[in-house]
């Protein structure tokens, strides 16, 4: 059983996350932060019979919130709207995201982060130069989450199939940083090229065809809810001793030249990420989707990297710690 606190829980993601999460037998304690709504998220939630106390917490108790948590999940920020790319998102997310896991380093340093907020390619180096500066980061600790793109995966490709399919994807979080590995799927080769081109693409595609259904009224929320809900609740049961957990996490590796961080299949254990599993038997034309996207994502990845390193020296002329 575990502490697990949510950091963003009174948003569209937060919410519904935050009900799985209180359903869920493995979770004792769920204590919920956001700017805004969480006594009202918490008092609602507690009413439901289940495993877990829930707690809610405002600006001046995210200390309270995180004491004592074996994984936080963050997904705290503003969403796109149409003709926004992830990218846009970053001035104000990175800004938050630095703040929130500042925190994390300071009252519950050895929990292990699933980082939710957009862009996620460039967010989660930011985290590692957080952490890296308070001299708590372990790599195995931090992770993106990308099952989103998993899930859609297994959703289109299983609709065109007729049939239950488990895709991997890798790389990223945006537009051809995502790379879905059809080739590993049993029986793809019944579909023709163009019906497999035209399912990578909307893979790629699955955040920006939901966004524009809503209109200006955000993105993936319920879908995010139980893909991250998917993907925590696995890590909590790693962290209890399960070892055959392998779920696709943005992690630091390298899996591909130049990139640092990779989302890639992992197997998680007690310490979060104990073994990258790597990528597997790859088709040419993936190894080229991979090739044609790496130089994208490191400069993502770099992007991340410099903004954390200019804001903390900034506050270091500042007078700050
Ligand atoms: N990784 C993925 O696959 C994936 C999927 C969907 C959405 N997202 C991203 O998740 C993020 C959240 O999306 P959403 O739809 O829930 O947005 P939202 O606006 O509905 O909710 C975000 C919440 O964050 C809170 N927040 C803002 N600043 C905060 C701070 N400093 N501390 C704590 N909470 C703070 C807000 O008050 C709000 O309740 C966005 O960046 C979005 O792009 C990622
Ligand atoms: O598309 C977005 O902005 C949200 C999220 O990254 C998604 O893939 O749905």
């Amino acid at each position: 059983m575990v502490k697990v606190a949510v950091l963003g829980a009174g948003g569209g993601i937060g919410q519904p996350l935050s009900l799985l999460l209180k359903l869920s037998p493995h979770v004792s304690t769920l204590a919920l932060y956001d700017i805004r709504g969480t006594k009202g998220v918490s008092a609602d939630l507690s009413h439901i019979p289940s495993a877990s106390t829930v707690t809610g917490h405002l600006p001046g108790t995210l200390p309270e919130c995180l004491a004592g948590s074996d994984v936080v999940v963050i997904p705290a920020g503003v969403p796109r709207k149409p003709g926004m790319s992830r990218d846009d998102l970053f001035g104000v997310n990175a800004a938050i995201v630095k703040g929130l896991v500042e925190a994390v380093a300071s009252h519950c340093p050895g929990a292990v982060i699933c980082l939710i907020s957009n862009p996620v390619n460039s967010l989660v180096p930011v985290c590692k130069e957080v952490l890296v500066r308070r001299g708590c980061y372990d790599p195995s600790k931090l992770c993106g989450v990308t099952y989103l793109d998993v899930c859609r995966a297994n959703t289109f490709v299983g609709e065109a199939m007729g049939d239950d399919v488990s895709v991997n994807v890798v790389g990223g979080h945006s537009g051809n940083t995502i790379v879905p590995l059809l080739s590993q799927t049993p029986g793809i080769s019944s579909l023709s090229q163009s019906k497999v081109d035209a399912l990578v693409e909307r893979i790629r595609k699955g955040g920006d065809e939901v966004v524009s259904a809503k209109e200006g009224g955000g993105s993936a929320t319920l879908s995010m809810a139980h893909a991250g809900f998917v993907f925590v609740e696995n890590v909590i049961k790693a962290l209890g001793g399960d070892k055959d957990v392998v779920m696709p996490a943005y992690t630091e590796c390298d899996v591909v030249d130049g990139c640092s961080f990779f989302a890639v299949p992992c197997r998680f254990g007690k310490g979060g990420v104990e073994e990258v599993v790597g990528l597997g038997e790859i088709s040419d034309g993936e190894r080229g989707m991979i090739e044609d996207m790496k130089g994208a994502l490191a400069s993502q990845i770099e992007k991340g990297r410099a903004w954390a390193i200019d804001a903390s020296a900034n506050e270091d002329g500042q007078g700050k710690i």
